[in-house]
């Protein structure tokens, strides 16, 4: 089985340019099939701020009115995918830049939830992934660029976390491939004390991130990384979460002993 490598970045990465482009440059180097996914959420706030339309997160999950869908589709599937991909072409990478909606692959269903209205968000399970295609990318040397955006196969895009993306595209690949998955963001990986660089959690199972949580230790943005990644390590992926600059440390998730 041929191995493929997914990787995640979030914001605060995407919104320094010199990060950003130290990320893409190591990248570019990582050798085989890899599949880029963005988030950016940071900067839909910052544009839907300036245009009048104030962000409102439950959980780490955007609320996503109408208004909101348009900024959110301007600033994920325009600004930062394409510029994403321009500048993986000056690296010698064939990025192709997509969303869920392109060649349909990643279709997903509003979420429904009694307490809350989410709007234009989107769930989806590893059927919603047209794996066949995403697979023909690859072999085709391809390097699939995707934003958290999927849509409804009724025409509506729909805004969907962009690590839940991830993990449901890892998940989905690993069906055919050996798959590496690598949440990257601005600090080393998890954290025992989250204000300590230094207190790096090597190897993570389910139960020490379950007491973390509950100590408090582990918390906001934090605990639906660690839920998609675990939801992925289920199925066998192999999951780290890193520096988005440094890919030689981090955390790995282990089985309990
Ligand atoms: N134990 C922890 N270790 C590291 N980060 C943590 C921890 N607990 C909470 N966090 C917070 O989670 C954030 C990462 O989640 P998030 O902001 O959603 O990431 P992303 O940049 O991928 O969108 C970190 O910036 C940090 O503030
Ligand atoms: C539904 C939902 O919350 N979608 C996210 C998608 C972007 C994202 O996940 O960006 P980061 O990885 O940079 O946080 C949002 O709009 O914020």
């Amino acid at each position: 089985m041929n191995d493929v490598t997914v990787i995640k970045i979030g914001g605060n990465i995407i919104d320094d340019p010199v990060s950003l482009q130290k990320f893409l440059h190591s990248f570019s180097k990582e050798k085989g099939a890899r599949v880029l996914i963005h988030g950016g959420g940071k900067k839909a706030s910052e544009l839907s701020r300036t245009m009048g339309v104030e962000p409102r997160m439950i959980e780490g999950r955007r609320i996503t009115d109408a208004a909101t869908l348009e900024i959110v589709t301007m600033v994920y599937a325009g600004l930062i995918n394409k510029n994403i991909v321009a500048q993986l072409q000056s690296l010698q990478v064939n990025a192709l830049g997509l969303t869920g909606a392109d060649l349909n692959l990643i279709k997903a269903r509003k979420r429904e939830n009694a307490q809350v209205d989410y709007g234009f968000v989107g769930d989806f399970v590893t059927e919603d992934v047209n794996t066949g295609q995403l697979s023909r990318l690859l072999e085709n040397g391809i390097t699939p660029v995707f934003c958290a955006l999927t849509h409804d196969m009724h025409g509506s895009l729909l805004n969907t976390n962009a690590d839940s993306l991830a993990a449901g595209i890892a998940i989905a690949l690993s069906e055919k491939f050996n798959v590496h998955l690598h949440l990257c963001f601005e600090k080393p990986g998890v954290l025992r004390d989250a204000e300590n660089d230094k207190s790096v959690i090597l190897q993570l199972d389910k139960n020490e991130y379950l007491s973390l949580k509950s100590a408090g230790k582990i918390f906001e943005g934090m605990i639906p990384k660690l839920d998609n990644a675990f939801k992925a390590f289920d199925k066998d992926v192999d999951v780290t979460i890193r520096h988005a600059l440094n890919n030689s440390t981090g955390t790995k998730l282990i089985r309990h002993e």
